[in-house]
């Protein structure tokens, strides 16, 4: 859900954000996206991000290509090239003619201090005791952190069960959202996503871009490769460490309302 923070001043604490993302009682979203002037003169708006449990995050890259459809449709801008301030840096979005947006979603972080994750070196595949059991994982930062697991198919992925283990995982000191991943080919992977402070969702495009950072690791992928997540597909182009990841998928609207305050939820 994308609010206009530019016309109108919104105080979003954990309490409100619980109630608007509610799925019986408020409107239902992952995540509210709170859109606001720039700060900065070479941002055209700042984007704070909040998950369904409350909590301020640094990245949503679906979001932010929900962001530029709302910013247009609103009439806050016309621009197809658009720059915003997030709390883990600018993200530079481009609007295309069949209204897909691509994210330059920066340089992937590998360091572990930079995800954050407690490892004593970058690597590209970790092991960490999880109750009796351990678990073999790559860990991404893409301004917010990423725990990815290949598995053999992602339909019977254990999403519900090791998720949340992960995501409290006290090797993640800021929680993490954790991608089960299927590699279908060198240009292709199925993924499903147990995001931090949301649960499982349909899907989630930071996610989706350090899967391919993982894959490529790995070794297992190339440098374009199409996601395919419960709730559609993105295009993501990486090609390597040191270099900008740009994503590319739709954004569409579904409602659109005219907030009236708490008491109207
Ligand atoms: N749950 C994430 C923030 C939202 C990510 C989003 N769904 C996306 O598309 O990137 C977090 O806590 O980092």
């Amino acid at each position: 859900m994308v609010l206009d923070g530019v016309r109108r001043n919104f105080l979003l604490d954990p309490e409100t954000c619980q109630r608007i993302a509610h799925r019986h009682y408020g409107i239902g979203c992952d995540q509210i996206l709170l859109v606001e002037p720039a700060s900065s003169p070479d941002c055209d708006f700042r984007y704070r991000i909040f998950n369904a449990d409350g909590g301020e995050v640094g990245q949503c890259g679906n979001g932010a290509r929900c962001f530029a459809l709302f910013v247009r449709r609103a009439g806050l801008t016309d621009k197809r090239s658009i720059r915003v301030e997030t709390a883990s840096g600018p993200l530079e979005l481009q609007v295309h003619d069949d209204g897909t947006v691509t994210v330059d979603m920066g340089v992937p972080r590998l360091d572990p201090a930079d995800i954050p994750f407690r490892a004593p070196a970058a690597a590209n595949n970790y092991r960490l005791d999880l109750g009796q059991d351990h678990i073999e994982l790559a860990a991404v930062g893409m301004g917010n952190p990423h725990a990815l697991l290949r598995v053999e198919d992602v339909r019977g992925a254990p999403v519900a069960e090791i998720g949340p283990l992960l995501e409290h995982h006290p090797a993640f000191p800021e929680r993490t959202n954790v991608g089960f991943m299927e590699i279908v080919s060198p240009h292709a992977l199925r993924l499903r996503t147990w995001e931090r402070g949301a649960g499982e969702t349909l899907a989630c495009g930071s996610n989706a871009c350090a899967a391919v950072v993982a894959g490529r690791g790995w070794g297992a992928l190339r440098e374009r490769v199409r996601v395919e997540l419960p709730g559609g597909s993105l295009e993501i182009h990486w090609p390597g460490p040191g270099q900008h990841l740009r994503m590319t998928g739709p954004a569409r609207v579904v409602f659109d309302g005219v907030w009236q305050g708490l008491e109207s939820i």
